[in-house]
């Protein structure tokens, strides 16, 4: 089975989780597109949701789709936040972030009541060390900051759209940040956010909710902690 159709039968499996009446948080990425897909067609066949999307561009898909748009000022609740990810390890850390949507992603993800991952095998790895942790930073003396977390022993890669910095929804840009192999997600994590120009970073925690893992053997369900 390809890593495409591993993405899609998560994707598909993650609609039974879903009930009329419900204010649904959308993630970003490709996986989640193929949620978008699935969930148009539930909804043409009565499914009475309203959704949230946590960038620009999942907004789009979701108009595309037909699926309801809810606006941000007026919900209050999130019943379920269904997003994907770029690596997830054993202990329930998560890194976030490779489509740059990671601010908005992390506010539905807390909002939720409760979230579902959806992923192909591909992305559950022994050490996150393998994947640069994705930074929003505010573009205003991004040399200075890159300065200082180099300093610390952080590499950084500015991320480029073309020739031009990367802009995320926010209007600010990604560095790509490579943690020191002795230094933990959670720890970066918590010295990253010590900086005024870092507005969030793309690493999560989490072990309760459920995580849809797809392989070529099928697809299973578990805990995050399970994983
Ligand atoms: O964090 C994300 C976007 O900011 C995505 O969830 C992550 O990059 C995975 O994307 P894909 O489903 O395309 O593999």
């Amino acid at each position: 089975m390809t890593k495409e159709e591993k993405k899609k039968q998560a994707a598909l499996a993650a609609i039974a989780y879903l009930k009329d009446g419900m204010h649904i948080g959308l993630g970003s990425g490709t996986t989640v597109n193929y949620f978008l897909q699935a969930l148009q067609q539930r909804c043409a066949k009565g499914l009475q949701i309203r959704a949230m999307a946590s960038s620009l561009c999942t907004q789009q898909w979701a108009k595309q789709y037909q699926i309801p748009l809810l606006a941000d000022t007026y919900v209050q609740t999130l019943d379920v936040y269904v997003d994907s990810f770029d690596v997830l390890n054993h202990h329930g850390d998560i890194i976030k972030g490779g489509g740059g949507a990671l601010v908005r992603e992390k506010m539905l993800f807390q909002w939720a009541d409760k979230t579902i991952w959806i992923c192909d095998d591909e992305k559950l790895v022994d050490d996150c060390h393998c994947y640069a942790l994705p930074v929003e930073v505010l573009p205003f003396t991004l040399a200075h900051t890159r300065h200082m977390l180099n300093e610390h022993g952080y590499k950084t890669s500015l991320r480029m759209a073309e020739t031009q910095p990367f802009l995320t929804d926010n209007q600010h840009y990604i560095l790509d940040v490579f943690v020191p192999k002795q230094v933990t997600l959670a720890q970066a994590h918590t010295f990253l956010m010590s900086f005024a120009a870092i507005v969030q970073t793309g690493y999560f925690h989490d072990e309760d909710n459920l995580c849809i893992i797809a392989s070529s053997k099928g697809v299973c369900i578990h805990p995050v902690r399970d994983v």
